[in-house]
């Protein structure tokens, strides 16, 4: 029997796996997944790695898995705590493969490509991609309220070009096409207003008085950072994705230090416009 090109599979399911500390990410690619679970009338399910106890396990796919993979966009790029995760537990066996990242409203830079790169990397037979705007981790008006409608509209018509392009028979012939540079450029650094590097990597959040005690952020925190017996102490890595700010009941958790507020404010003055989402198909 002639051997089925792999790439004129069948598609069985379509997978949402997401990266997701306050929401965003989650709510873009479930919408790209559920369009196109509907369009083309196959099971959907979901993968949330955002916690540390959910990277354990190998995130294993193969023919037949249509992936929508998403992270946010932290200083122009993947996530770069990801990425042993990534390279050690995530596997593609030629399931077809759609990059998509979140950013929150300045800019996605080389996110999406180096997603894009990854994915192939490990497998999968990318073909789409995209980068949409979801609230700021750092901020309530930066992207606020967003993914919103129009958003909604654009990640469903992303869906739908994808089930569409599926349907005719779509062939693998390299990665998919993304916007972004190569050589990935290096992570984006914010400035002071000398134009000196400002460096948030060892910055940590405060617990204020009205911590309650609760344990709700040590439980959302995606590094484990944050003690479960005592959580005022953050002893572990912080990313800054602002889980335990956004989601603490009485908001009690938040930053002060003077470089992560210079930039905060500086990002909400210079990004107060729309930025848009886009995608390739
Ligand atoms: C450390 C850090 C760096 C970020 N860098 C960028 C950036 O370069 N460009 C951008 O537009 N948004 C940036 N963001 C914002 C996030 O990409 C955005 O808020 C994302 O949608 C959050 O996803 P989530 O809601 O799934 O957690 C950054 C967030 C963090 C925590």
């Amino acid at each position: 029997m002639r051997k089925k090109h792999p790439s004129m599979m069948k598609i069985k399911k379509v997978w949402a796996v997401f990266f997701s500390p306050t929401g965003g990410t989650q709510k873009v690619t479930t919408t790209v997944a559920q369009m196109i679970h509907k369009a083309l009338n196959v099971p959907y399910d979901t993968y949330d790695f955002t916690l540390p106890q959910h990277r354990e396990n190998e995130a294993f796919f193969g023919e037949g898995d249509l992936v929508i993979l998403g992270t946010p966009v932290i200083a122009g790029r993947v996530p770069n705590l990801l990425l042993t995760y990534f390279n050690e537990k995530l596997k593609g066996n030629g399931a077809f493969g759609v990059p998509v990242v979140s950013f929150g409203n300045r800019d996605y830079d080389d996110a999406l490509i180096e997603l894009r790169n990854i994915m192939e990397e490990k497998g999968f037979q990318t073909i789409a991609g995209g980068a949409f705007v979801s609230e700021h981790s750092f901020s309530r008006k930066l992207g606020a309220g967003r993914p919103d409608e129009e958003d909604v509209i654009k990640l469903t018509a992303f869906g739908e070009k994808i089930a569409e392009k599926i349907k005719c028979g779509w062939k693998y012939d390299g990665p998919a096409y993304v916007k972004g540079e190569e050589p990935i450029r290096s992570y984006f650094t914010p400035r002071d207003r000398h134009e000196h590097a400002i460096d948030i990597r060892k910055v940590k959040p405060i617990t204020g008085e009205d911590c309650c005690g609760c344990g709700i952020c040590a439980q959302v925190c995606p590094m484990g950072s944050i003690s479960k017996e005592d959580p005022t102490v953050v002893s572990g890595i912080c990313m800054k994705c602002c889980a335990c700010v956004k989601k603490c009941p009485v908001g009690a958790k938040h930053f002060e230090d003077a470089g992560f507020i210079y930039h905060k404010e500086e990002l909400e003055e210079l990004y107060e416009r729309r930025a848009e989402g886009e995608y390739f198909v």
